[in-house]
């Protein structure tokens, strides 16, 4: 278990991470937040790359503050980018990694090609990064995140740039992993958050609001959600109320469907509709 209590940080005046204090078990958590909402800073101390503020962090017996070592040893971390070594191949880049993290080079010598297995790419073990699709580039650094078996996966922003059916084999790669370590996944894209996770960390300026299950969060536009089909001209006109939040249209034609959040219906033929986690976290954001 994972246990964070009073953990802040700023850099300046700038407060990335506000107090935030939660305890986190085994599963996938989805840490969904806009740009410049700390994700990156929080992963970054809990990969202990950044020291905090102020705060504790546990992980069973483990303190950040006292067997960073110890912790480093249990934490695989996928950075948003990860450097270079284009030249090296699969193998050579996990081996140089491995060496560089400690490990026993026979031991490295049989995890290696199993590793790649896990992450599908076996096949691309004597291959030079440089000729890697960016899929496969980042299962490349899931694979040299999960090299020593760590008991916490972070990974920050992985799907950002993939193609979809890399972005589908990634999310299958990270609910795999979720089986048997906790595992923290930063994105922006609430579908990366709806198709692999079982809670939901929701972060805006700093601070971090936690959610026990995805149900949860989408329960935050409950009431909230209309449906509409209209001609094109009324959409013109409800497109300028500044009281309604437009998640989807659709337009065949002259007509347009379109599906929004407002707290009453605004039009005699909106019906309400069940919400999706976007809506849930679209009324979290837009809270003041
Ligand atoms: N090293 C740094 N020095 C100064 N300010 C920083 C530093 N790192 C982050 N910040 C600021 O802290 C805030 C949070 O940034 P952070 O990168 O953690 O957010 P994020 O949610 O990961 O955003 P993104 O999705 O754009 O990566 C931003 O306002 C950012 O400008």
């Amino acid at each position: 278990m994972l246990n964070i209590h009073e953990l802040s940080k700023k850099f300046g005046k700038k407060k990335a991470l506000q107090p935030t204090s939660l305890s986190l078990n085994k599963g996938i958590v989805g840490l969904l937040g806009p740009n410049g909402a700390g994700k990156t800073t929080f992963l970054r101390i809990l990969s202990t790359y950044y020291e905090a503020d102020t705060g504790t962090i546990m992980f069973n017996e483990l303190d950040w503050s006292k067997d960073l070592e110890k912790v480093r040893k249990h934490i695989g971390y996928l950075p948003q980018h990860i450097g270079g070594f284009p030249n090296l191949t699969a193998r050579e880049y996990l081996e140089y990694l491995g060496v560089l993290r400690g490990l026993d080079t026979k031991q490295l010598a049989t995890d290696i090609p199993a590793i790649l297995r896990e992450v599908n790419l076996e096949e691309r073990v004597d291959d030079r990064i440089k000729s890697f699709s960016g899929g496969m580039r980042q299962r490349l650094g899931i694979a040299q995140a999960i090299l020593h078996s760590p008991d916490v996966l972070l990974v920050d922003e992985p799907t950002a740039g993939l193609d979809p059916e890399e972005r589908i084999r990634f999310r299958n790669l990270i609910k795999r992993l979720g089986k048997e370590r906790l595992v923290i996944l930063s994105t922006h894209i609430t579908e990366d958050v709806a198709m692999t996770c079982d809670q939901v960390l929701l972060m805006k300026n700093g601070s971090i609001e936690q959610y026990a299950s995805i149900q949860e969060v989408t329960h935050l536009a409950k009431g909230k959600v209309w449906a509409l089909e209209i001609d094109s001209t009324t959409y013109e006109q409800v497109r300028q109320n500044t009281d309604i939040l437009i998640t989807l249209t659709s337009r065949m034609d002259d007509v347009v469907d379109l599906r929004f959040i407002a707290s009453d219906s605004i039009h005699p033929q909106a019906t309400p509709v069940n919400p999706t986690l976007e809506e849930g976290y679209m009324v979290w954001l837009n809270k003041k």
